[in-house]
């Protein structure tokens, strides 16, 4: 037996990392299960590698687009070094070193549940009081003919490349693959886009998919939209894809980002009463738990796939296990894509807000026509900006922006959403001049 302990954490991503630190700082005895890295997906492969090599892009069409500065340029091999510094050489010493100084065992082993409150790693059985599983998700990747013949990255082989690939196929619209592009095309890959749906990231409103098309074309990816791949070969060294309409694409790599699965084989679930929903994500109630003395956060929940959502679940199970509990509120969560401008949403778009029988009214603004920001920040000014408010409360309940910035002053809306700030208090406050926030009071006035 390797002993017995107030809470056991499986996984150590960002989610687990949250709940482990709250609970260690409260003095439970904690024991810690992590097969790959501490950090998760989004310290190695994810989050952080990905804007850290977009900021280079981003900072060279700052330049560009600014009066004065000009090109910058742009150094790879300067980006790939400090991505590694930043996704720690892919060594996570330091922080088995850091649990373990602060009193928790860290067991650097694939954890499985035998049943409540029993596992077994490593050949050896643990014991605890309440278990949290942080499992995450990994790539999910299309049964496509001919696909172990090619090429095929996911994000794990695209955010640790030492070198770029000369080319390269994105598969998937959404999140990854719009990020994806943008960071390749940034470095002058040549980037072919493919998207099965009609507008790219199709969860937001579908002026905010056209958008981010007509961004990613302006930096030069070949965007080929209500296309699907049937068959993949290699020929004369590159990757060949076969897609539905007849017509092929040809790279050097594919770049699947095709969606994630949640890592939940194997781990016991059954044998400790947890349910999985149809899409194989653990099911849980407003305070995590999945069943008695067990509790599940992050990804492997499938309720938000972010970093901040799977910290705030950390929060929360902790939290509750602390004996402090509270429901989690999921509204006014931010969902931002760090394309070139940033694009930022929360809250509903207009179809759930209809679909959930609410009488909404909705405004678009262009940032440029509206507000002095756009023009002082570079010479061919970008920006639109869109409000939707319930129109029997007056309050906002959903809002998107494609803009410079977005990702920052999307958290007004975010909070107004979550505060439910009534729009009569939101049209009195005053935003710095000239800041893009104040695109809201040009929305609010166009309510
Ligand atoms: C390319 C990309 C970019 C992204 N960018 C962003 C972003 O900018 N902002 C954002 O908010 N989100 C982003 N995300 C999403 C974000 O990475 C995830 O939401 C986040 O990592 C989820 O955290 P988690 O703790 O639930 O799981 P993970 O980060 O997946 O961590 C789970 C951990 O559990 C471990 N584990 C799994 N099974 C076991 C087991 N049986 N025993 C022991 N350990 C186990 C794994 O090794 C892993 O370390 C991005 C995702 C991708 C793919
Ligand atoms: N900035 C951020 O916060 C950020 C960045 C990246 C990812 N993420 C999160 O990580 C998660 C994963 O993102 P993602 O973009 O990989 O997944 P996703 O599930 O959001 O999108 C996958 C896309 O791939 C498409 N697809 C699936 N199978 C396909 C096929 N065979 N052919 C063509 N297209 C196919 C889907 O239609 C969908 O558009 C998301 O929840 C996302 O929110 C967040």
């Amino acid at each position: 037996m390797g002993g017995a302990f107030d809470v056991a954490v499986i996984g150590m991503g960002p989610g687990g990392e949250v709940a482990a630190d709250r609970l260690i700082n409260a003095g439970l005895r904690v024991v810690l299960f992590e097969s790959g890295l501490i950090g998760g997906e989004c310290a190695y492969w994810a989050c952080i590698p990905s804007k850290t090599v977009l900021r280079g892009p981003e900072v060279r069409g700052e330049a560009n687009r600014a009066a004065g500065p000009g090109d910058t340029g742009l150094d790879w091999e300067q980006a790939r070094d400090h991505r590694d510094f930043m996704a720690r050489h892919l060594d996570d010493g330091n922080q088995v070193a850091g649990y373990a100084g602060r009193g928790a065992i860290v067991v650097k082993e694939s954890a499985r549940l035998l049943g409540p409150g029993v596992i077994e790693a490593g050949g050896s059985r643990y014991g605890a009081g309440q278990v949290i599983i942080a499992t995450g998700t990994e790539a999910l990747l299309p049964a496509l003919e001919g696909i172990g013949d090619i090429t095929a990255w996911t994000n794990r082989e695209t955010y640790t490349t030492p070198v770029l690939p000369a080319s390269a196929i994105i598969v998937g619209g959404s999140a990854v693959g719009v990020e994806t592009a943008v960071f390749l095309a940034g470095f002058g890959i040549p980037v072919t886009l493919l998207h099965r749906g009609p507008t790219l990231l199709g969860r937001e409103e579908p002026r905010v998919g056209e958008l981010a098309g007509e961004h990613l074309r302006a930096a030069g990816v070949d965007l080929r939209f209500s296309a699907s791949a049937v068959r993949a070969r290699k020929e004369g060294g590159e990757s060949v894809l076969e897609l539905d309409d007849g017509t092929q694409a040809r790279a050097a790599v594919v770049i699947f980002a095709t969606g994630r699965t949640a890592r939940t084989r194997g781990l016991g679930l059954e044998e400790a009463g947890a349910r999985l929903d149809g899409r194989g994500n653990i099911v849980v109630d407003g305070q995590c738990r999945a069943a008695q003395g067990l509790y599940a956060i992050g990804d492997v929940t499938g309720t938000l796939s972010f970093t901040h959502v799977a910290k705030y679940q950390g929060r929360i199970a902790a939290d509750a296990i602390l004996g402090r509990e509270h429901a989690a509120n999921y509204e006014g969560i931010p969902r931002v894509v760090f394309a070139d401008p940033e694009i930022a949403a929360v809250g509903l778009t207009r179809a759930q807000a209809e679909a959930a029988g609410l009488l909404v009214s909705e405004v678009v603004v262009d940032l440029a026509a509206a507000i002095a920001r756009p023009w002082t920040y570079e010479r061919n000014p970008r920006g639109e900006m869109g409000l939707l408010l319930d129109e029997e409360n007056q309050v906002l309940i959903g809002a998107w922006a494609v803009s410079p910035l977005a990702g920052e002053w999307i958290h007004f809306a975010a909070l107004a959403i979550r505060a439910r700030i009534p729009l009569e208090v939101l049209r009195d406050s005053v935003p710095q001049f000239p800041s893009y926030t104040e695109g809201y009071l040009a929305a609010f006035a166009k309510l």
